[in-house]
């Protein structure tokens, strides 16, 4: 196992808020790393770090080193559209544009120059297949993909994400408006993605990141409080305020 991305003391201000403080990761290449915490302790805000989302807030400043493959990507010289390539994103909600599934999946490659027919055509099947979608709109690939279930379109969005080619995936509660089936769906997919993708997912379902997850971060009002793997720190927290959020008493 090797680092994908090192977070570095990282500071994030919103104005004169600081939302985080200090904030310290390593996370590993192919193992699913879960951001836990109450609302508002800075998981979002630190998933948008790594994909530098939040260079487009007014007022947001950021102190601090992220390394991804060793090459720091707050750099002054560092490309943001190689980052965005190599950085997909899934949201809470689904969010397919209103468009055919087909136009969908073809949006990102076709923003980063490919053209060809046959090869839009092969990144299309080979996305819906890794996103575990492609038995269910195969023939319907036309079809608007507002028209899919929740569960559909979120794999669907999975598929987008998958179909520039990342290597880390970020997901922001993927499965908070689906139902339980659909989850199941989505957690397995997750669990099988991470064969060949870097994952970090936020999640307020405790079960849910120690079904999946190979790591987790406990987040509060900013801070890293406990980081490591997610069965010991399911099984044993060190810190009290861990034990605390994961056993329901607060949050
Ligand atoms: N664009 C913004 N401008 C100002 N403050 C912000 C902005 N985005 C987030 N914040 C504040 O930063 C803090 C961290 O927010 P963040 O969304 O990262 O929390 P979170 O842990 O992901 O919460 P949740 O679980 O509710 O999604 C909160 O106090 C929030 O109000």
């Amino acid at each position: 196992m090797s680092s994908k991305i090192v977070i570095e003391d990282l500071d994030l201000y919103y104005g004169d808020f600081q939302a985080l403080k200090k904030v310290n990761l390593d996370i590993q290449e192919n193992e699913i790393t879960a951001f836990i915490g109450p609302s508002g302790c800075g998981k979002s805000t630190t998933l948008k770090c790594i994909n530098r989302m939040n260079d487009l807030i007014p007022n947001c400043k950021i102190e601090g080193n992220i390394i991804i493959d060793n090459e720091n990507i707050y750099a002054k010289d560092y490309d943001v559209n190689t980052l965005r390539k190599r950085v997909g994103m899934v949201f809470q909600s689904p969010n397919p544009f209103p468009m055919s599934i087909y136009e969908n999946m073809v949006y990102g490659p076709k923003t980063h120059g490919i053209k060809d027919r046959a090869t839009l055509d092969e990144i299309v099947e080979k996305s819906l297949r890794g996103a575990a979608i492609w038995d269910e709109v195969k023939n319907n690939l036309k079809k608007n993909a507002l028209s899919l279930s929740g569960g559909q379109q979120q794999r669907l969005c999975i598929a987008r994400a998958l179909s520039v080619e990342p290597d880390i995936i970020l997901m922001d509660e993927p499965t908070s408006a689906l139902d339980p089936i659909s989850t199941g769906k989505i957690e397995d997919l997750v669990t099988e993605l991470k064969k060949k993708y870097t994952i970090i997912m936020v999640t307020h379902n405790m079960q849910q990141a120690s079904r999946i997850s190979d790591k987790t971060a406990f987040f509060l009002t900013g801070e890293i409080i406990e980081y490591g793997d997610t069965f010991e720190m399911f099984s044993v927290p060190k810190d009290k305020r861990t034990e605390d959020y994961i056993t329901g008493r607060f949050g």
